[in-house]
């Protein structure tokens, strides 16, 4: 109990502080309230120079408002989105008004748009405007300090906003506006908003600018704020009940966007929503292997007969890839239709810029890219017919799982409820039907992921590119995930591109796994030549084997990390090689083996982990590099296994492969 009140009590140097913060905020507020004599408020608020001076408040604020959506809003975009020269300059200029003192604001306004000002002749003599002592002049005013709240919010919203969410919706066959309208805009509304209410808010108080650049005149330009100045000096109970006025208007601003700048009020929604579960895996009988489960979603206006080979899914079509990368991937690349190709190599490989660049996205590396008979190279990534489904999938937060679905079908123009018929029927086809009303952030990570390739396939796209589509999840939902994902790729006509670092999704779904290294193909085999003939030890490691990098010397092979191992095989002496030895041909003793085996090493256990039903355990020695063995628990028990046991380990020279290099 005293545990828990010390935890919460915050400390006296701190609280003391903070509370006479509140309290100096707090008090001039009260002042007010105090003072307001609340018999004569509505005779206050009533008169008609207050009244005249609300309804220019009003003209000018919205007015403002409105002059600040219209040039604010590029900018914020162009600074958010385009790197140009001086960009800090031009964010510095966005900021001034904020910081400079408004009657400073009103004489720069006054040289700038005045009579005798730079552009004030001009105005003047072309249009006839004479911005000083005039309503409009009180606008520029408010416009002038008010427009960098609408910036600064919106510039923030849009730089928070992943550009996945955008490419992702060009991928789908989404152009550029319709992008930013279905897209962009959604997503930055919350930021948007609250700007747009501050700048607003900045406006109906706008004063020092206002009485310096446009004046004081009763019904032109004397709005509520001037009003309440000139009310101090003659009658301080009427500019109280006014102060009270504007008050309330602040404080309902504030109130009405509490939350909006942490958060959509969707999220918060859909965090409290109970958590959903992830359903079972969809049995063999209830995945759709049957026909008549296979057919493509009613398609009146492309009507495709299903057949038993599920053609209905191919989109009518199957269609090959050729693409020659230049830039930083250097490589050439064919596929049949239908080839499923897993895009593995280390970190910086340039497995995401390849992908980028066949979208079409990236300017470091540049795809010529055929599909068929089409040449989509010149085409911009949404007339490409390339889905793209990333790491996250970037399912968009504002729409519905069907409405997501259906994205990109409507982008192509598809009625909306021919696509969300389709739509609904792709969600089903993967399991995830009965979730079709659910935002995005209502999903879990696998209903999320199986959502995201059923938007993806029901793009018909010609090429489907996915980025780690099954990173992010637990190991008994990638499984699930897998199954689901082998069973819909198997049925898809055109080429399937897979980045992963999973080695049993490089094996279990792919046709073809493509090695990277430093933006080139340094091997590019179906799974079982890569398995036993990797060109690296990385791929060989990455596939959980051991591999051990030497030169040939003396009828073995002198390791490069030191030691020596015997093989079967002869090799030229100064041959650099690859030896493999598969986690199974290590046998592990406790004592040293009598008999044969030449290789044999003492070592200690550094780790064991379970690997389905098996065990890998990891040996290290100081005679040779580390080396993985798999044995069954049973073994591992018998032996006595643990971290730090010391055991001796041996390999046959007959069960290394040998990779040249
Ligand atoms: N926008 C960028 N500007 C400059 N260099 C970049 C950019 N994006 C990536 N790179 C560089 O290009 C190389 C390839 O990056 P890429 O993201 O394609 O690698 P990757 O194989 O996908 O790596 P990972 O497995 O880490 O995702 C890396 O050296 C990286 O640092």
């Amino acid at each position: 109990m005293s545990r828990f009140r010390t935890r919460t009590r915050p400390p006296v140097a701190l609280a003391l502080p903070a509370l006479l913060a509140v309290a100096f905020l707090l008090l001039p507020l009260i002042g007010i309230l105090t003072r307001t004599q609340w018999s004569e408020l509505g005779e206050h608020l009533t008169s008609p120079g207050v009244v005249e001076a609300l309804r220019l408040s009003a003209v000018v604020s919205l007015w403002a408002l409105g002059l600040s959506l219209v040039l604010g809003v590029p900018l914020a975009w162009l600074l958010a989105r385009v790197p140009f020269k001086g960009k800090a300059l031009v964010r510095s200029l966005v900021l001034l008004p904020m910081v400079l003192p408004p009657t400073v604001g009103g004489v720069a306004l006054l040289l700038g748009f005045g009579r005798r000002g730079l552009l004030g002749p001009w105005l003047e003599g072309t249009f006839g405007i004479t911005l000083p002592f005039h309503t409009s002049g009180a606008v520029v005013a408010a416009t002038f300090v008010a427009m960098p709240f609408l910036v600064i919010s919106l510039e923030g919203a849009l730089g928070g906003l992943k550009q996945s969410y955008e490419e992702t919706a060009a991928s789908l066959g989404a152009s550029q506006v319709r992008v930013f309208f279905t897209v962009t805009l959604p997503m930055v509304a919350p930021g948007l908003i609250a700007g747009a209410a501050l700048t607003w808010a900045r406006a109906l108080g706008e004063f020092g600018a206002t009485i310096t650049f446009a004046g004081n005149l009763p019904g032109t330009t004397q709005t509520l704020p001037l009003q309440v100045y000139l009310l101090l000096q003659d009658q301080p109970e009427a500019a109280t009940s006014v102060s009270l006025l504007l008050l309330a208007v602040a404080m309902g601003v504030l109130i009405a966007l509490r939350g909006r700048w942490t958060g959509t009020p969707a999220d918060r929604k859909a965090a409290e929503l109970p958590p959903v579960a992830e359903e079972p895996a969809p049995t063999a009988a209830a995945e759709p292997s049957a026909p008549a489960k296979l057919a493509e979603p009613a398609e009146p206006a492309e009507p495709t007969a299903p057949d038993a080979s599920g053609a209905a899914l191919r989109d009518g079509g199957r269609w090959p890839l050729h693409a020659t990368v230049t830039g930083f991937n250097r490589l050439t690349l064919d596929a049949e239709p239908g080839t499923t190709i897993a895009v593995v190599g280390e970190n910086g490989a340039g497995k995401t810029t390849l992908l980028r660049a066949l979208l079409g996205l990236t300017p470091r590396a540049h795809a010529e890219l055929r599909l068929g008979d089409t040449d989509v190279t010149a085409l911009p990534p949404h007339k490409r017919q390339v889905a793209w489904v990333p790491q996250d999938g970037a399912l968009f937060p504002h729409l519905s799982a069907l409405a997501n679905t259906a994205y990109g079908l409507r982008a192509r123009r598809v009625p909306r409820a021919e696509a969300r018929a389709r739509a609904q029927a792709w969600l089903d086809r993967l399991g995830v039907g009965h979730l079709a009303h659910r935002k995005p952030a209502q999903l879990s990570g696998g209903q999320a992921q199986r959502v995201a390739l059923a938007r993806a396939l029901a793009a018909r796209p010609r090429l489907l590119l996915l980025d780690e589509p099954l990173a992010a999840l637990d190991q008994t939902t990638r499984a699930r995930v897998r199954h689901t994902l082998r069973i819909h790729l198997a049925e898809f006509g055109g080429v399937c591109l897979i980045v992963t670092h999973d080695p049993v999704e490089a094996v279990s779904l792919a046709d073809r796994v493509l090695v990277l290294a430093d933006g080139q193909t340094l091997q590019d085999a179906p799974p079982v030549e890569v398995t036993r003939h990797p060109r690296s030890p990385w791929v060989a490691r990455m596939l959980g084997r051991n591999a051990w990098q030497g030169t040939a010397s003396e009828g073995g092979l002198a390791l490069a990390a030191g030691g020596r191992l015997v093989l079967a095989e002869e090799l030229p002496d100064g041959v650099p090689a690859l030896a493999i030895i598969a986690p199974e041909a290590v046998s592990v003793h406790r004592e040293r083996p009598a008999g044969s085996p030449r290789n044999v090493w003492p070592g200690t256990v550094r780790e064991i982990t379970a690997l389905g039903s098996r065990l890998r355990v990891l040996i290290g020695s100081a005679e040779a590099p580390d080396l993985v063995a798999e044995i069954t628990p049973d073994a591992a028990a018998e032996l006595g296994l643990a971290d730090g046991v010391r055991v001796w380990t041996s390999v046959k020279a007959t069960e290394i492969t040998l990779v040249r290099l």
